[in-house]
């Protein structure tokens, strides 16, 4: 068999890591041909000797850096957005990983879908904000989208064989993230260290502190709705602590199918880019008797309001999920940042997608435009917040107004 060309935006992620592990592992498999990273200019400059792409790109801030370090070797280095936009739309790579995090992953992904080529897709930000227009993309240029995504790529192996119109509903679990049973009052007082620490999986940041708030399962409702094209009331979300389930799939006649696995993210990507095939990989087997039991909640949406944000923004249509998207990211580095508390990512969130337009976005200008504008309200959201530890104008559990205190989100 021969060689599949790849390229891997968000090389240096922890998506992105993974990926190129499987490549070392499976060199008679894969090429690597394109790479584009961000800042991390020592990995970035490990990961382009070990595989020798062609076309490679980092951020502007450490551009000269790499092009001087690689000086010599052939490798063709850009820089930005314009630099990932390059990779992901040169051609002849037969996969595109997307894997650059948040909406900054949209436009290469975007100018990456090439007719016959197939897209594995871990960055969900892409389908949230860019939803029907980016499918109507990949059905134009005759492209194929598969879920890199655990639960995604869940239903997608469980479904081979099966036929869609069989399928009565989808339920994609949900860990439940390090804040799982904390109460709504509770929210206001984590910190950045506690909401970074997932019980379940180790990824980036800013997908841990969505696994945090539980947006995560709410941008993961979403893609859902997109990546099967279904309506929003056959999806449904359900907290399984230990991420042993990856989802399931209900049929119409009652026989539920789950995909399962320790939870390692190089089973859905080395499904996603291999074209199907299961290729030998050194996970970790699944010791049922160790595990002795799974778990099974309703998500509680008054202490996480963000899955509730989720199927408000399919519903109300239009650019609603769009700027979902763009107020949770603004949110989350704010967060992240130690200049607002946790609580305040919810509503923002909330807050944000309520001012959406209603009609939709349907080019990529149009996309950017609007998440702009999102960004921009969801900046001057956070800015009038920044500082108070509980949220103004929300009675706090006595009952009593809540005065801002001056501080923020603690770190410890
Ligand atoms: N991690 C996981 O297990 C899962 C992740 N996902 C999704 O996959 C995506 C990546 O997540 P993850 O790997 O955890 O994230 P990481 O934060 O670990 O990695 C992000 C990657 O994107 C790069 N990057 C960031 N900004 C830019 C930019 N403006 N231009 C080019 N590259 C950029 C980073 O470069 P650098 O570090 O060099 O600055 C890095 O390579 C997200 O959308 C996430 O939701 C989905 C399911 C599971
Ligand atoms: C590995 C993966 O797919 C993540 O999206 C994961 O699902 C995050 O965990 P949560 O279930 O806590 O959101
Ligand atoms: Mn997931």
């Amino acid at each position: 068999m021969s060689r599949t060309s790849l390229s891997v935006l968000g090389s240096t992620g922890s998506i992105g890591r993974s990926a190129l592990d499987i490549v070392l592992k499976h060199p008679d498999r894969f090429k690597v041909l394109g790479m584009a990273a961000g800042k991390n200019l020592e990995v970035t400059l490990e990961q382009a000797r070990l595989f020798e792409p062609e076309i490679l790109s980092v951020a502007e801030e450490v551009y000269s850096s790499c092009k001087e370090s690689l000086f010599g070797s052939g490798i063709k280095v850009l820089s930005g957005e314009e630099g990932a936009v390059a990779v992901a739309a040169y051609p002849g790579a037969e996969v595109l990983l997307s894997a650059i995090v948040g909406d900054a992953g949209l436009p290469p992904t975007w100018e990456g879908i090439l007719p016959g080529r197939t897209i594995a897709l871990a960055n969900k930000e892409t389908l949230v904000a860019g939803g029907s227009a980016v499918m109507g993309r990949i059905r134009e240029k005759g492209a194929r989208l598969v879920p890199v995504d655990s639960e995604h790529s869940a239903i997608y192996q469980a479904m081979k064989g099966h036929d869609w119109k069989s399928v009565r509903r989808v339920i994609l679990t949900a860990s439940g993230g390090p804040m799982f049973g904390k109460t709504k009052e509770e929210m206001a007082h984590v910190t950045v260290e506690e909401a970074l620490n997932h019980p379940t999986w180790r990824m980036g940041p800013k997908i841990t502190i969505d696994s945090a708030t539980l947006m995560n399962k709410g941008l993961e409702v979403i893609e859902a709705r997109w990546l099967f094209d279904l309506p929003s009331e056959k999806i449904e979300v359900v907290v399984h602590r230990q991420s042993i389930i990856h989802s399931l799939v209900e049929l119409v006649d009652g026989s539920v199918l789950a995909q399962m696995g320790v939870p390692d993210m190089r089973g859905p990507i080395s499904y996603a880019i291999s074209g199907d095939e299961r290729l030998v990989l050194d996970v970790k087997s699944l010791d049922l008797v160790l595990l002795g039991q799974m778990t099974f909640h309703h998500p509680d949406h008054e202490a996480f309001p963000s899955i509730r944000h989720a199927y408000r923004a399919l519903e109300r249509g239009g650019q609603s999920c769009l700027w979902l998207n763009a107020a949770n990211e603004v949110a989350v580095a704010h967060f992240l940042e130690g200049k607002i508390p946790f609580s305040l990512i919810a509503r923002i969130q909330g807050e944000v997608l309520e001012q959406a337009p209603v009609f939709e976005a349907r080019t990529l200008d149009e996309i950017r435009k609007s998440g702009k504008a999102a960004r921009n309200k969801a900046q001057e959201l956070a800015e009038k917040y920044a500082g108070t530890e509980e949220i103004p104008g929300n009675p706090n559990h006595n009952g009593q107004m809540a005065a801002p205190v001056p501080g923020g989100a603690r770190r410890n």
